[in-house]
C-alpha cells in the first residue's frame, strides 16, 4: 500500500521520532514558549486562557493531550475549520526553530512521510493505513518550503 521507502514515524523509540508532535522540541508562539507542538496544538482547542496555560504547563506531551481531550470545557466553536492551519503553523515553527530537525526533514528527499498512528485516521494513517495522514501531509509541505528557502 505504501512505497517501500516511506518514512514512518510515531513512537519516541522509533526512527524519525523527531517528526512526532510529542518530540521534545519547543516552539515560541503567541508570546509563550511551548514545550512541544502537542502542548501548543491541544491548548488551542480552548477559549479559556487559564486552561490553555494549564496545558502549556503540562509535564509531558501525553498529559497535554489528555487535558486537550476533555469535553467538560467547550471546544472553540471554529475548531474543526481552524485546526489544520493551527497544526501547520506549529509544525512549521518547530522546523524553523530547530536547525537539526530541518536538516533531518530535508534528508528525507521526496519520500512519503506517514504518521503511523493506529488510533488516528485523521492526523495519521489509522489502523489499516487508509487514514488521511494530515500530519504527514503538513510535514511534506514544510519540507518543500524549507527546500525552496534554500
Ligand atoms: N505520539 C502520539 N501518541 C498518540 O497517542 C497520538 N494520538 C499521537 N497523535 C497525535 O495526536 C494529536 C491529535 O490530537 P487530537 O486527536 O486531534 O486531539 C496530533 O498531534 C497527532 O499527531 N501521537
Amino acid at each position: 500500500m505504501f512505497p517501500t521507502d516511506t518514512v514512518f514515524f510515531y513512537a519516541q523509540t522509533d526512527a524519525f521520532s523527531e517528526f512526532s508532535n510529542f518530540a521534545p522540541y519547543g516552539v515560541a508562539l503567541d508570546d509563550a514558549w511551548w514545550p512541544t507542538v502537542e502542548h501548543y496544538f491541544q491548548a488551542q482547542k480552548f477559549e479559556d486562557s487559564r486552561y490553555r496555560e494549564r496545558i502549556r504547563r503540562a509535564h509531558r506531551p501525553k498529559d497535554a493531550k489528555a487535558l486537550g481531550m476533555t469535553r467538560s470545557l467547550p471546544l472553540r466553536a471554529d475548531w474543526e475549520s481552524v485546526k489544520d492551519g493551527i497544526m501547520y503553523r506549529a509544525v512549521k515553527t518547530k522546523f524553523r526553530t530547530h536547525v537539526r530537525l530541518a536538516q533531518l526533514l530535508l534528508s528525507t528527499g521526496d519520500r512519503l512521510i506517514v504518521e503511523n498512528a493506529p488510533m488516528d485516521a485523521y492526523w495519521g494513517c489509522g489502523p489499516d493505513g487508509s487514514g488521511q495522514n494530515r500530519l504527514g501531509q503538513i510535514l511534506m509541505r514544510v519540507r518543500g518550503e524549507l527546500r525552496a528557502d534554500g
